[in-house]
């Protein structure tokens, strides 16, 4: 008994000491609040969703410093004022660097050296590379011509509830197949069955982001049943990729006209022959899945919420339609360049939707190498893993009027103070290098879908006062339902 007794007792002691030991924030951290472990722990299991996460985040600076700290695996400096957050994110690339996964982690096994995950040279060059291939596919017309499709698919569903953000997977996957990889993604021919691409990467994505996977990466080494199937998939991806280049390189091979050779991939693959650039295909396969996932899974986000906003203020759907039909008129006319600036109010109902909901909850974490000062009295010291929370920066009451409102006027002609508070795509040497391509592609596609159907929430959400969210890290919305009818 008293043998059980010790050994359970020593057990313990040694589990305590070993929790507190790793639990134990660094003495250089101690000036940031503790975002408590455990409360976050319980929101996790009981599935509580995202609203409950940034609302403790929000609770565990009652002073508003501006930044919190969390366990996670390892300590996290999460910063929540966008004043420390403007310092932080203009910090150049090479101070302050992306943090690298443990390798064989799966998320660094699925993404990669994209650009989003490199540092250094290898990302300064691969960014040169894709900025003027990316000017190069802002093509409305061809969005239109999308659209077009994604309209004829809704006509078959119309008056019935539909889940709001495959739609819109689906459209902006097929605008991403043409404009990014002159490819056909057959993501419109019908509603019965997911396209194949889409339902590899969705698996894929839903075994990278998996909850404990993150908090503790070892997990991924173990030779679990579930690590082995992801990496099948990831090669099954990776096959479907392989093609798709092949088949553009062979394209191009065939056709000189530069008009036809206006995608992303047309522009990496022209950089990649050049001696300077030497892509492997390796580093050219990396880059393409970046561009996959960060390319569709934000602007649908942000897409599903502004058709949310705009069922659930009719009067906004209908200055927004009118605000269509002045710019492009009755037709199903293809939008230009041109017409897509006038589309102000459009605009505003995005950059708001954004504001409230913005499809990166958080920015990668960064490491700087040296100490960053962010205030008189703030400074991150070096190696500390360290990000903006881009949810709390956009819902912070001491900077945005009615903070939880929707308010689309707040973004027209909106003054310099107020843009530059708005970061939904980052700021800085490492801001979004799709923002412009997502915005122009957002405007025509809900310019264009105005001008055909009148969207609604079903009879039983009209209550539903806020999106229904997972606490994913991305920001994904549950189910969320809307219904769209043809206009009279
Ligand atoms: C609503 C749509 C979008 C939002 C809200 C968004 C947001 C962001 C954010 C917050 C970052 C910074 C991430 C970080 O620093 O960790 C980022 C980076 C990036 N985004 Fe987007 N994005 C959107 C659409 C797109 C599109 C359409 C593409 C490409 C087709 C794209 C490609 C990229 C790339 C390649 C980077 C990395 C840039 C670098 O590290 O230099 N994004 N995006």
């Amino acid at each position: 008994m008293t043998f059980w007794f010790n050994s359970i007792f020593t057990v313990l002691v040694l589990l305590f000491y070993f929790i507190r030991r790793i639990y134990k924030p660094p003495k250089e951290l101690d000036f940031i609040p503790t975002v408590s472990f455990f409360k976050l722990l319980l929101i996790l299991l009981c599935n509580q969703g995202q609203y409950e996460i940034q609302k403790l985040i929000r609770e565990s600076d009652p002073d508003r410093i501006g930044l919190v700290k969390i366990f996670f695996g390892g300590w996290l400096v999460i910063i929540t004022d966008i004043e420390h957050a403007k310092i932080f994110l203009s910090e150049s690339a090479y101070t302050l660097p992306k943090g690298e996964l443990p390798e064989n982690h799966l998320t660094d096994v699925f993404f990669g050296k994209g650009v989003t995950f490199s540092n250094g040279d290898r990302w300064e060059r691969q960014r040169k590379i894709a900025t003027p291939a990316f000017n190069r596919a802002l093509r409305p017309e061809m969005v239109g011509e999308c659209t077009n499709e994604f309209i004829n698919l809704v006509n078959k569903w119309t008056d019935k509830p539909i889940d709001v953000f495959s739609l819109m997977q689906r459209i902006t996957i097929q605008i991403l197949g043409k404009l990014a990889f002159a490819y056909d993604m057959k993501a419109l021919d019908n509603l019965d069955e997911q396209p194949y691409f889409l339902k590899i990467y969705t698996k894929i994505i839903r075994h990278v982001t998996n909850t404990p996977f993150v908090v503790f990466p070892f997990l991924s080494s173990l030779p679990l049943k579930r690590n082995i199937e992801v990496k099948s998939l990831i090669k099954e991806f990776d096959n479907f990729l392989f093609e798709m280049i092949e088949q553009r390189r062979f394209q191009m091979s065939k056709s000189k006209n530069e008009k036809e050779n206006t995608d992303l991939l047309a522009g990496i693959l022209e950089a990649a022959n050049q001696e300077e650039y030497n892509h492997t295909i390796k580093e050219l396969r990396d880059d393409i899945v970046v561009y996959f996932a960060a390319g569709h899974d934000t602007s649908s986000i942000s897409l599903s919420v502004v058709f949310y906003y705009l069922a659930r203020y009719p009067e906004v759907q209908k200055k927004a339609r009118e605000e269509a039909i002045k710019v492009l008129g009755n037709t199903s006319k293809l939008p230009t360049s041109e017409n897509i600036k006038d589309l102000k109010y459009i605009t505003a109902i995005i950059m708001e939707s954004l504001r409230l909901y913005p499809p990166a909850l958080q920015i990668l974490f960064r490491s700087p190498t040296k100490p960053l000062k962010l205030s008189r009295n703030i400074t991150i010291p070096k190696g500390v893993k360290t990000t903006v929370s881009l949810w709390q920066v956009h819902r912070n009451p001491d900077i945005w009027n009615d903070v939880d409102e929707f308010i689309p006027e707040r973004f027209i002609n909106p003054e310099k103070e107020i843009k530059s508070n708005w970061v939904p795509f980052s700021s800085g040497p490492r801001s979004c290098i799709g923002q412009n391509f997502s915005m122009m592609e957002q405007k025509v596609i809900i310019a264009m879908t105005l001008l055909n159907f009148e969207a609604s929430l079903p009879p039983n959400a009209r209550q539903l006062d806020r999106i229904p969210l997972t606490s994913s890290f991305m920001m994904h919305p549950k189910k969320l339902d809307i219904v769209f009818s043809k206009l009279k």
